[in-house]
């Protein structure tokens, strides 16, 4: 066994989020391209006895928010690993968080990828790429994701990813809500939505060919124009304040602004850094908590930190 292993994932922004109809397994048929941002939270595995996991940072300094215990992912990644490779689970475990808790960013997948890397290090596993693919599609959707980080295509509920072309790098405004939304309790809203004609009725997920074609170009115009989110409906009938965010960052001279994944999350295009300044500056207190500022183009997925 190694010394302590530190990894590091990312948060990610769906760019586009085409949301097919509910499966028989309780999951929706997904087309999503996936961004990884520079938003990231930190895992650092010790050798250990048993389990222990501390958290600390964005969301785990309130009264039970993020629980540090069996049902946190990180703590079923590292069990899932465990049996995976025949090993016991020994580690002490603590995650530093900077991506909030339930904002449609990926925080708890980011966790999860983020575990797996450091005990496939520190148990030295040698688990394949692969074979923590398949562990991370176990864990949860976007956790496969979190692994491969860069721009991906997800299909199947999301868990299926291969990358794409991107030529950009681009500048986000990310306005954080006071209180996270629950993931399922979207997807709920947008089936009762459909189900009685306040959105359109769907036999497949919108295929994600225009943002494809967007990404590769590199132009900002190009991709403003081509972000898509058939969450966003439903995310914003849960939550009506958060068109007073959509609104401010379009005022404030974002390109676009849509809701990031499940929300609450407001993601805003800028024009390019300087425009990123300016914009989180006018979206604090818009109907956000706070802004984050992040940029997506060649950031990896979960990775140790040299
Ligand atoms: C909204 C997104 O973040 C977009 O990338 C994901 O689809 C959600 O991914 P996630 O948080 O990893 O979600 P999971 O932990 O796999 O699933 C949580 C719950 O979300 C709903 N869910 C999730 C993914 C999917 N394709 N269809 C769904 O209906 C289901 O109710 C599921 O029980
Ligand atoms: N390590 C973790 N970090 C954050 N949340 C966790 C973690 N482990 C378990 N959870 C639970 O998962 C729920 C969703 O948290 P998360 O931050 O992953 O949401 P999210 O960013 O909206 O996810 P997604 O974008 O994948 O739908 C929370 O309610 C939290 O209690």
């Amino acid at each position: 066994m190694s010394g302590a292993v530190v990894v590091r994932a990312p948060a990610k922004v769906n760019v586009h989020l085409g949301v097919g109809p509910l499966r028989e397994d309780g999951f929706h048929a997904l087309h999503t391209v996936y961004l990884a941002v520079s938003l990231h939270d930190t895992v650092m595995a010790r050798p250990g006895e048993g389990l222990s996991l501390r958290m600390s940072g964005e969301g785990a300094d309130g009264p039970g928010l993020v629980p540090a215990d069996r049902t946190n992912l990180v703590w079923r990644a590292a069990e899932l690993l465990a049996e995976h490779a025949g090993v016991r689970a020994d580690a002490d475990l603590e995650v530093a968080k900077s991506i909030p808790v339930a904002a449609g960013l990926a925080g708890g997948s980011a966790d999860a990828a983020a575990t797996l890397v450091a005990l496939d290090a520190l148990w030295d596993t040698r688990a394949g790429r692969e074979d923590l693919l398949e562990l991370a599609a176990q864990l949860g959707s976007d956790v496969p994701f979190s692994l491969v980080g860069g721009v991906a295509l997800g299909t199947g509920r999301g868990e299926q990813v291969s990358p794409v072309l991107a030529a950009g790098r681009w500048h986000w405004v990310l306005g954080i809500a006071g209180e996270g939304l629950s993931t399922p309790a979207v997807y709920g809203e947008l089936d009762r939505m459909r189900a009685d004609g306040r959105v359109p009725d769907v036999t497949g997920p919108t295929p994600a060919e225009p943002v494809l074609a967007a990404l590769r170009t590199g132009s900002t115009t190009e991709l403003a124009a081509a972000l898509a989110n058939d969450l966003q409906p439903a995310a914003l009938a849960l939550r009506p304040d958060l068109r007073r965010a959509l609104r401010a960052a379009e005022d404030a001279g974002a390109r676009a602004a849509l809701v990031s994944g499940s929300g609450p999350t407001v993601a805003a295009l800028a024009a390019d850094e300087e425009s990123a300044v300016r914009l989180a500056a006018e979206l604090a207190g818009a109907g956000v908590f706070r802004t984050v500022r992040a940029v997506s183009g060649p950031v990896p997925g979960a990775r140790p930190v040299s």
